[in-house]
C-alpha cells in the first residue's frame, strides 16, 4: 500500500515543481518582453511622406577625387595647441582649400556663406518652404596636436593610405564629418537639388579649445538674427561594433545629451625655506594626500538614474541571457549592472561623475621647500548630478582647510533631447542610418566628452551627437590618440549619410505614429 502513495507523492512533487518552473519561465519571458523596448517597431513601418530621394552613386573617378580632397583636408595641420594657441596659418589655408574643394557650395545662389571670428564658417542653405523650421549641422576644423614619435604608423599630417584606411589626425575627429557634410551638399547642388527645409552648417575653428571663439560667435550671430532650430546634429557618438562586450551586432548610438564638466584647481601655499630643515608636512605632501583622497573616493555610482538607462534598455534585446534579463529590468538590477560597468574606464564613464587628476605642478629647485603646489582635476558630470553637488563632494572629500579649492570653469550636464517616436531630429537620423545599415540597432546614447553643440542649447531643444563612423575594438583609443584613421569606405558612407539626411529632412512632418504629430 505504501508504493502507490509514494508514486502519487512523487507525481505531485514533479507536477508542482514543473508548474513553478513554468511560472518562473513565463514570468521571465514576460519581463523580458514587457520591459525590453523593441526599438525597431514604429516609424520604421510607417509610411514616409516622400520617397523620391536622389540616390548617390559614386563612380571611380568621383571616388578618387573625393578621397584626394579629404586627404588634402587632413594634410592641413589645423591644430589647437591650447586654449590660447592655434595654427592660424593653417586655419587660413583651410579656408582657401574649402573654397577650391567645393566650388558649387561657395557659388550657389541658394547658399549664403560668411566667415565668423576670422576662421569659423557659417553657411545658410535656403529652403523653398520658409515655414519649415531649419536645422543645423555642426563640425569643427581644428584638431588636437599629434607627434609621430608617439608611435604613429604614418606621419599624422600625411594622410597616408594603409590597407584601405587613411591615417591622420582629424580623420575621425572631425574632418570626416566636416568634409562629408560639404561634399554631400556639393553633390546635391550639382544634381540641381533645392531643399524645401532650409538648414545651416556651422564649422567652428576652436572646438578643441572649448569653442569660445568659433562656436560661441556663431551662436551670437545666429541669436542676433533670431534663428530658431528644429534640431542640431554634431559629432560625438558613433556606430560601435564589438566595442560593448556581450552586445550582438553593431549599434548606432545617437547622443541625446552630454556630460557636464568641471575643472577644479587645488592648491597649497606654505612659506618656502631650506630643504635641510623641512616642516613635518610639505605643500606637495598635503596636496598629494588630497589628490589621493579624491582618487580613492570616486563619486557614487549613478547608473540607471540618468539618460544612460535608455541606452541599455534599447540595447537589451541584443544581449544574450542573463544580460538581456538584467538590462530589461534595470528597476531591479541597475546597481548590479553599474558594478559590472564600472570595472572598465570606457563603461565607468557612463556610470558616474568621473574624476581625473590631469595636472600637478610644484617645486622649483631640489633644495628649496616649495611654497606652492597646484593640481588640476577634471570631472565629467553624470546627468543625474549637478555642478554644485560635485563641488560640495570635492570640498567634503578633500576635507583639509589648507587646500584651496577653486572652480576654474564648469557647467551642468546638457539637457536630454527627445528620442521618442515624435522626435523629428532623432527619427530623421535613425531613418537615415537604418536605410543605409538595416541591420544596425539604433539607440539613444550619452556623449562622455563635450562638443561645440553645447554652446547652441538656446537655439534648439533637441541636440544630437552622432556620425556613422564605425568604431571597432581598439578604435576608441585612436580618438585623440595615435593612429587615428578612417577607412575609405567609411568616409564614403559619411558622405552618403549626409546626402540622404539632408533630403530626409525635407518632409513636412514625421509619419503619424499613433496619436498627433509635433508641429515643426
Ligand atoms: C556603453 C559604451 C558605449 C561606448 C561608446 C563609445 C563611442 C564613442 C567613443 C568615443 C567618443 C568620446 C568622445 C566624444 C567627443 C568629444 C569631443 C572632445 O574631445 N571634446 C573636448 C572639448 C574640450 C573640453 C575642454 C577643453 O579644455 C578642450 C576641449 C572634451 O575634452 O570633452
Ligand atoms: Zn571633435
Ligand atoms: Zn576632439
Amino acid at each position: 500500500m505504501t508504493e502507490p502513495k509514494i508514486k502519487i507523492w512523487k507525481f505531485l512533487k514533479i507536477t508542482v515543481s514543473s508548474l513553478l518552473i513554468t511560472a518562473l519561465a513565463l514570468f521571465t519571458a514576460a519581463a523580458i518582453r514587457t520591459l525590453s523596448l523593441d526599438v525597431n517597431v514604429g516609424l520604421q513601418l510607417a509610411r514616409w511622406e516622400k520617397s523620391n530621394n536622389i540616390s548617390l552613386v559614386i563612380d571611380q573617378h568621383q571616388r578618387e577625387e573625393l578621397l584626394a580632397r579629404f586627404k588634402e583636408a587632413v594634410r592641413i595641420p589645423t591644430v589647437s595647441f591650447s586654449d590660447t594657441e592655434s595654427n592660424t596659418t593653417a586655419l587660413r589655408q583651410f579656408d582657401s582649400f574649402l573654397r577650391k574643394a567645393f566650388p558649387k557650395v561657395f557659388s550657389s545662389s541658394l547658399v549664403h556663406h560668411e566667415l565668423v571670428a576670422n576662421y569659423s564658417h557659417l553657411f545658410r542653405v535656403q529652403g523653398s518652404q520658409p515655414k519649415l523650421v531649419p536645422y543645423l549641422l555642426l563640425a569643427h576644423i581644428d584638431v588636437v596636436p599629434a607627434k609621430e614619435s608617439d608611435g604613429w604608423e604614418a606621419p599624422p599630417f600625411a594622410a597616408k593610405e594603409i590597407d584601405d584606411f587613411i591615417y591622420g589626425r582629424g580623420t575621425i575627429d572631425d574632418k570626416c564629418s566636416l568634409m562629408g557634410i560639404l561634399q554631400a551638399l556639393e553633390y546635391l547642388l550639382i544634381r540641381g537639388y533645392a531643399p524645401r527645409r532650409g538648414f545651416y552648417i556651422g564649422l567652428g575653428h576652436d572646438e578643441e579649445a572649448r569653442g569660445f571663439n568659433g562656436a560661441m560667435n556663431i551662436v551670437r550671430v545666429m541669436k542676433e538674427r533670431g534663428v530658431k532650430l528644429s534640431f542640431i546634429l554634431d559629432e560625438g557618438m558613433a556606430v560601435v561594433d564589438g566595442v560593448i562586450s556581450g552586445l550582438d551586432g553593431p549599434a548606432a548610438l545617437i547622443g541625446i545629451s552630454e556630460k557636464g564638466s568641471a575643472n577644479v584647481k587645488l592648491s597649497v601655499s606654505m612659506a618656502p625655506g631650506h630643504s635641510s630643515m623641512p616642516p613635518r608636512e610639505s605643500s606637495i605632501g598635503i596636496l598629494a594626500a588630497a589628490v589621493k583622497r579624491l582618487e580613492d573616493n570616486p563619486m557614487p555610482r549613478l547608473f540607471g538614474y540618468g539618460a544612460e538607462r535608455e541606452t541599455f534598455e534599447h540595447l537589451a534585446h541584443k544581449f544574450g541571457l542573463p544580460l538581456k534579463f538584467i538590462m530589461s529590468n534595470l528597476w531591479l538590477f541597475s546597481p548590479l549592472l553599474g558594478r559590472v560597468l564600472e570595472r572598465k574606464p570606457l563603461t565607468n564613464a557612463f556610470v558616474r561623475t568621473t574624476t581625473a587628476v590631469t595636472m600637478f605642478n610644484a617645486g622649483v629647485k631640489v633644495n628649496i621647500i616649495p611654497s606652492l603646489a597646484e593640481a588640476h582635476v577634471n570631472l565629467r558630470i553624470h546627468s543625474a548630478h549637478s555642478l554644485q553637488e560635485v563641488l560640495d563632494f570635492i570640498q567634503d572629500t578633500v576635507g583639509d582647510e589648507r587646500v584651496k579649492i577653486e572652480l576654474i570653469d564648469g557647467f551642468d550636464p546638457l539637457p536630454i533631447s527627445s528620442s521618442d517616436e515624435q522626435s523629428f531630429g532623432f527619427q530623421i537620423i535613425k531613418k537615415t542610418v537604418l536605410d543605409m545599415f538595416p541591420t544596425l540597432t539604433v539607440a539613444p546614447g550619452i556623449c562622455i566628452g563635450n562638443t561645440d553643440s553645447r554652446h547652441f542649447k538656446d537655439l534648439a531643444s533637441d541636440i544630437y551627437r552622432f556620425a556613422p563612423v564605425w568604431f571597432k575594438p581598439g578604435d576608441v583609443q585612436r580618438f585623440h590618440g595615435i593612429n587615428e584613421r578612417i577607412s575609405k569606405k567609411n568616409y564614403e558612407e559619411l558622405i552618403v549619410f549626409y546626402f540622404n539626411l539632408i533630403q530626409n529632412c525635407d518632409i513636412q512632418k514625421l509619419p503619424e505614429p499613433h496619436t498627433s504629430v509635433h508641429e515643426l
